[in-house]
């Protein structure tokens, strides 16, 4: 059963999918990690693949930017393809010096200053956080394999070119670790339709010290949260 947004049928999207803003980085995963992989979307060229890890039926597919962009494909992945775990492999732009280009970052939470929660009609402000279970596990596998990572909240913006460049310094100062555009929205709609979600973030960009990963390497530098996340 298609949705508007996925050309799929109920069983061909795994109960645990990867997640990365970018199409193209989907593809680079199906290619380079997925045995036998197998295209279930290319409505608006939002590249989705299953296949199989170390014998583990893996989906994975992109999900555009913004808030909005991921509410649509967690929603339909979750509430009309049964998927159960929802792990957002993505970049991010770093507050802290100590958490330098290529650090992996687990959202334990996000804030954000979207107007997500609104649609909850809530009389107060909604805190979105991981599942615990994801966050141990990609935890214990990043331990394993001796890789640097921090563990803490992100924010969630609908803005990428700030006006004010000093503005992140006052989520910085409430130890928010970095930005991005996604992490929020996913986890709200995990909570709120029974599943279980965790962005892995890798810190493409510096904002303390203005460093930057190159263009070209975005789409396929970042492998080592692609294999935390498909170890989980
Ligand atoms: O690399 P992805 O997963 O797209 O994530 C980050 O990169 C995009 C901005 O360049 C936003 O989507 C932001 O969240
Ligand atoms: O600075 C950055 C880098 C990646 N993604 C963002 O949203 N912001």
């Amino acid at each position: 059963m298609a949705t508007p947004h996925i050309r799929a049928e109920k069983g061909d999207i795994a109960e645990k999918i990867l997640l990365p803003g970018d199409p193209l980085r989907a593809k680079f995963i199906s290619e380079n990690f997925l045995q036998n992989s197998v295209q279930f979307n290319d409505i608006r060229n939002m590249l989705g693949f299953t296949g199989i890890y170390k014998g583990e039926k893996v989906s994975v597919m992109g999900t555009g930017m913004g808030v909005s962009s991921i509410g649509i494909y967690s929603y339909e992945l979750i509430k009309f393809f049964d998927v159960k775990k929802l792990i957002r492999v993505g970049t991010c732009g770093s507050y802290k010096k100590d958490v330098g280009l290529h650090d992996i970052i687990l959202a334990q939470g996000a804030s954000t200053n979207s107007n997500f929660q609104s649609q909850y009609e809530l009389n107060g402000t909604y805190s979105a956080i991981s599942s615990f279970n994801l966050l141990e596990r990609a935890a214990n596998i990043l331990r394993e394999k001796n890789y640097k990572f921090h563990v803490g909240g992100v924010l969630t913006s609908d803005i990428f070119y700030e006006p004010d460049e000093n503005s992140y310094k006052k989520w910085a100062s409430l130890g928010v670790l970095a930005v991005e555009m996604e992490t929020y929205a996913l986890y709200c709609n995990a909570s709120r339709l029974g599943a279980e979600a965790l962005s892995i973030l890798s810190v493409s960009d510096q904002l303390v010290t203005k460093e930057a990963v190159k263009t070209d390497d975005r789409e396929k530098a970042f492998t080592k949260m692609m294999e935390v996340a498909l170890e989980i």
